[in-house]
């Protein structure tokens, strides 16, 4: 089955049931789905719970002391998690930020949706129809299922697709992104799919980890990453060598590692923690890993 042919089954299969899940087109890509199918992290789905949108990316911002309060208090968890939960979704208004213009019959596309957090606040947002592609059979439902909940199915809809061969006509979509889902993809495929799918003068936008050439090769908090969630993070020089290579020019650069760490400290500190928080932080510090908002111009 070609990546075309997988892209026209996955347009039709979205509701619980009768659905039709494609193979996927590499075996990594069926690992990936796996992953994700199987993933239920307490430190995902209690921030969700919070106000009912769903993240799988990190914060960004200040950790408001006074929001959080006493750490003897007994709601201090409680409170914890809203503020990480925040920070979550700051990180999410900043890209929205960059997606440029939007009209309300605009369609936008999230490459690697998730459980569709990002998905509903452009909605909310621009009041646009955004298109979600994800390989998790369980993360779509669970997107079109909250959308359905919000009485905004109409306007925001996920699918199981393969981000390197979407349905989507050439030319049609106003905006696109990756939040934190560029690091499971071949960067030249990935954009040469998103200056496709894009209308030339529509914006392209990614929030990533990504490592520092400067640092000189990946640094083993970046192998770690890499082995804990199964993907293969790309440096920056990559990012941009690939976006050039694809009509997608950047207009924003923008060096998030400062103002992600914040989130990555409180973490750490919680009931939550996964284990990964010290290889994040080790690299941050280090200078070997950075977290950068990219925006583009399909031109
Ligand atoms: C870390 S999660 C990010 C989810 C979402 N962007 C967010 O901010 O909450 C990574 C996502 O990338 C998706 N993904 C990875 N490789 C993909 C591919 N080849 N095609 C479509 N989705 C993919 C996964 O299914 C998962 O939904
Ligand atoms: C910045 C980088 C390298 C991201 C890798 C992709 C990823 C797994 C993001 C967060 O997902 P999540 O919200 O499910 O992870 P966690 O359970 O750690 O919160
Ligand atoms: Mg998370």
């Amino acid at each position: 089955m070609t990546s075309t042919d997988l892209s026209a089954d996955a347009a039709v299969s979205t509701s619980a049931a009768s659905v039709f899940i494609p193979a996927p087109v590499t075996p990594y890509q069926g690992d990936i789905a796996r992953y994700w199918d199987g993933e239920a992290r307490p430190v995902n789905l209690r921030l969700g719970d919070v106000d009912g949108l769903y993240h799988h990316h990190y914060g960004i911002g200040a950790v408001d002391r006074t929001a959080l309060g006493d750490t003897d208090d007994s709601a201090y968890e409680k409170r914890l998690i809203a503020e990480l939960h925040r920070l979550e979704s700051a990180q999410a208004e900043l890209l929205l930020d960059h997606l440029g213009p939007v009209e309300r019959d605009d369609t936008l596309v999230d490459a690697g949706c998730g459980r569709g957090g990002s998905m509903v606040m452009a909605h909310q947002r621009f009041g646009c129809q955004v298109e979600g592609v994800t390989l998790s059979a369980k993360q779509a439902d669970f997107a079109n299922q909250r959308a359905h909940e919000l009485g905004i199915e109409d306007h925001v809809h996920a699918r199981v697709c393969n981000m390197l061969g979407t349905p989507f006509e050439t030319g049609q979509i106003a905006a696109s992104w990756n939040n934190e889902s560029s690091m499971y993809v071949d960067l030249h495929d990935l954009f040469a799919e998103h200056s496709r799918i894009l209308e030339v003068g529509g914006r392209y936008v990614t929030i990533t980890g990504c490592w520092n050439p400067r640092y000189g090769q990946p640094s083993k908090w970046v192998s770690q990453i890499n082995a804990h969630f199964e993907c293969n993070i790309h440096s920056r020089r990559e990012y941009l060598r690939a976006m050039a290579d694809n009509r997608l020019v950047p207009q924003a650069v923008i060096d998030l590692t400062a103002a992600t760490l914040p989130y990555w400290e409180l973490r750490a500190t919680s009931s939550l923690v996964t284990g990964i928080e010290e290889a994040f932080i080790n690299s941050y510090k280090d200078g070997s890993f950075q977290y950068l908002l990219i925006a583009a111009d399909r031109v």
